[in-house]
């Protein structure tokens, strides 16, 4: 593996230079990759397996619009594309990519069909960590391994398409086999990963939790939403309110943070943002730091946990999230952001 100096603090990295492709091959070349679940993640791991060379089966209820949506990406019904206990049984690798709650909904028919030797591949550590809640507790005959991508799996494949690459973080928890490490890391260069970094199943779910809830996700979606609506109850219309808030972020700014960190962005705004982004910076970072701790212990209790099976394991979940994703589809501020969006100049004339 490589050692990087990540601020000081030495860390050892498996990149694509060191762990090839042919090697990875060369390790899974007896095995039959089974994707269970083909929702977000499962599409783009299996294609990008697929892709790569690899020989992949799906599992998945039959008759949805995930079931659709296989078929639609070549897999054939009977050939490659399974109902999930079919594919777990053909499988000597099973990727259990259901969503979190349905995986815990669905172990009892995952674990009567794994075999001894058999791989249990998450990508997320949410359902070993919390066994207390989801009742999945592996059979020690198996591996029992983590490659948890850091993106959307829509930007998982994406970025395989372009060659780019999402990094991903990788952990054994069982090693039944002798080959647990060697598999884990194969399969993460495999899917595709820009490079592995190291973790645990638990180091991974609560910082996965903590960072979705946070900057990723929720927090990003406060602040902007806060920010829109002062400049609005102070007299600035949508689109300078949108624009102030959102599109010069995603446009500009973010992108010259992704392009050489922080300081960088800094360095090509006006003096008169730097002064006044380094004077606030502490103090949003300080108002919020109170937030954060609330989150994190939300986390580690197990309580975020308990709240998303509860929601999630309805037989309604996903229509009810999809009320929710259409509120915020359909304030103020995100029609005002689908006005400004239509009026990118590549986006004119759609
Ligand atoms: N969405 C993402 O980009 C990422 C997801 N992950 C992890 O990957 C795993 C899969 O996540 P997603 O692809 O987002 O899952 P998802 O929420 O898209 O669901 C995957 C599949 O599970 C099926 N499913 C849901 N409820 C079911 C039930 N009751 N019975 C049978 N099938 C059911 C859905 O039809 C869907 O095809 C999870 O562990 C997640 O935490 C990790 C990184 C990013
Ligand atoms: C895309 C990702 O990494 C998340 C936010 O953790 C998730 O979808 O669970
Ligand atoms: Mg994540
Ligand atoms: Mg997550």
């Amino acid at each position: 593996m490589a050692k990087i100096d990540f601020g000081g603090i030495i860390e050892e990295v498996v990149t694509r230079q060191e762990f090839t492709l042919d090697k990875a091959r060369e390790v899974l070349k007896d095995e039959v990759i089974a994707v269970i679940g083909y929702g977000v993640q499962g599409p783009a791991q299996a294609l990008n397996l697929r892709d790569n060379g690899f020989k992949v089966i799906i599992g998945q209820r039959d008759g949805g619009k995930s079931w659709d949506k296989a078929i639609a990406d070549g897999f054939v019904p009977g050939e490659t594309l399974f109902p999930i206990a079919e594919a777990a049984a053909k499988g000597t690798m099973i990727k259990y990519l259901l969503s979190d709650a349905a995986q815990m909904m669905l172990w009892p028919v995952i674990k009567e069909n794994l075999n001894e030797g058999d791989c249990l591949y998450f990508s997320h550590g949410f359902s070993i960590v919390y066994k207390e809640q989801t009742k999945i507790v592996p059979p020690e005959n198996v591996d029992v391994i983590l490659v948890a991508p850091k993106g959307s799996g829509t930007n998982v494949r994406r970025n395989f398409l372009d060659g780019s690459g999402i990094n991903s973080s990788f952990a054994v928890f069982q090693d039944a086999t002798g080959r647990a490490m060697d598999r884990c890391m194969a399969m993460g260069i495999a899917i595709g990963s820009g490079y592995l970094f190291p973790t645990t199943f638990q180091n991974e779910v609560y910082s996965d939790l903590t960072g979705e809830r946070g900057v990723l996700m929720g927090c990003l979606a406060g602040v902007m939403e806060a920010q829109y609506n002062l400049l609005r109850k102070n007299g600035h219309s949508p689109s300078e309110a949108f624009n102030e808030t959102v599109e010069e972020l995603t446009q500009s700014l973010i992108r010259l943070v992704a392009e050489n960190g922080m300081d960088w962005m800094f360095g090509n705004c006006s003096t008169t943002a730097q002064r006044g982004a380094l004077d606030w910076a502490p103090r949003f970072r300080d108002a919020v730091v109170p937030v954060f701790d609330q989150l994190y212990e939300s986390v580690t209790s197990g309580e975020e946990t308990r709240i998303s099976l509860e929601s999630n394991s309805q037989p309604d979940y996903a229509e009810k999230l999809q009320v929710e994703l259409d509120a915020i589809k359909n304030s103020e501020m995100w029609r005002a952001g689908a006005a400004v969006r239509s009026l990118r100049p590549e986006n004119q004339g759609k």
